[in-house]
């Protein structure tokens, strides 16, 4: 299936942030993860977020998530999804948009499940604590979930460590869509798995949301599996969006320089082979910038990323 096949509803954006800045406070210096990043995802987009480790992907899904601990702090910008105002939340209303507006799945998910507990037990635990279905209720739906992800529903009674490492992603990625979420994050969702169990996986999720028709915000720093996915993406470096465009754009003229030297490091998943070329020496971003901000230099922009590439400029070079 190609990109244009995947399900794209309407520019409605399910999620908007404006100018969001997260901090590590720390007792000498703090540490500017995320600045003034803003994107937007539509209803039924698939939206990539790509940078190399460390760039503050991660913070940004979960300061979304409300799940950012001490010492982060969000000291600027806004979240809203739907409408609504996600970082004035109650504690009530975020009980509710986990799982049932937002779902996510971390890094390495599959591992994060309860090894002591059956698969089918905890998907069920979702059904029932967050959707007040009978067990008898959960159990049906468990399975049903199961075999939408293509695992045969005899499997609820295995245990974690009874299945391979990609049912295991599987099942996880089965527990996020199990309250039909608007939007999927997916942080990494195949990082820890080999190349084609890593295809199987990403086909999985593209059916998945063809047919559900949420909303993906995607992160990876694999170029080539978020061209293949996203709708859109942004690439980001250092804490900052460097630029934003349509992700098939990216894939043909990559017009920042970050973004040229991070497409140059993956092979393309189709057409021909071509020799990598990996982020040389001499290049100013090859090791990523210390955020911190009592370092000397915090965040020197060698390359101009106070004016990020945006799509109307990516569409105004495309047009040249
Ligand atoms: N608890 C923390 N305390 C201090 N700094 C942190 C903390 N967590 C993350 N950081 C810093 O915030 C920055 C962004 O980290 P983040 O995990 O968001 O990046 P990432 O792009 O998701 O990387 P990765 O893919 O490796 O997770 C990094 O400089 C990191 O060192």
């Amino acid at each position: 299936m190609t990109i244009s096949q995947v399900s794209f509803g309407s520019h409605e954006p399910v999620l908007d942030i404006k100018n969001l800045t997260v901090k590590y406070i720390g007792d000498t210096r703090s540490t500017t993860a995320v600045d003034r990043v803003s994107f937007s995802i539509g209803t039924g987009e698939v939206f990539g977020l790509a940078g190399e480790s460390g760039c503050g992907k991660s913070t940004i899904a979960n300061s979304i998530m409300r799940l950012l601990k001490d010492p982060a702090k969000i000291a600027g910008g806004s979240i809203s999804f739907g409408g609504k105002d996600v970082l004035a939340m109650s504690p009530e209303e975020l009980r509710r948009f986990r799982w049932q507006d937002v779902a996510m799945v971390f890094q390495s998910a599959m591992n994060s499940l309860n090894p002591v507990l059956t698969i089918g037990e905890q998907i069920v635990d979702i059904f029932t604590t967050h959707a007040g279905y009978s067990r008898k209720e959960s159990m049906r739906r468990a399975g049903d979930l199961l075999e939408l992800v293509r695992i045969d529903a005899a499997r609820l009674k295995s245990y974690p460590h009874q299945l391979s490492g990609g049912m295991r992603q599987r099942a996880v990625i089965a527990m996020a869509v199990a309250l039909k979420p608007s939007l999927l994050i997916l942080d990494e969702p195949t990082t820890a798995l080999d190349v084609v169990v890593q295809q199987e996986i990403m086909a999985q999720i593209k059916e998945l949301q063809r047919e559900l028709g949420f909303s993906v915000l995607f992160i990876t720093h694999d170029m080539s599996l978020m061209v293949e996915l996203s709708h859109r993406m942004a690439v980001m470096y250092g804490g900052r969006i460097v630029e934003t465009a349509k992700a098939q754009d990216v894939y043909a003229t990559p017009r920042h320089p970050y973004t040229q030297a991070l497409m140059g490091a993956f092979p393309p998943l189709t057409g021909p082979r071509l020799p990598l070329t990996g982020l040389p020496d001499g290049v100013k971003f090859r090791n990523i910038p210390d955020l911190t901000e009592a370092a000397p230099g915090h965040f020197v922009a060698p390359f101009g990323a106070d004016a990020p590439v945006t799509e109307s400029a990516n569409l105004e070079g495309a047009a040249r």
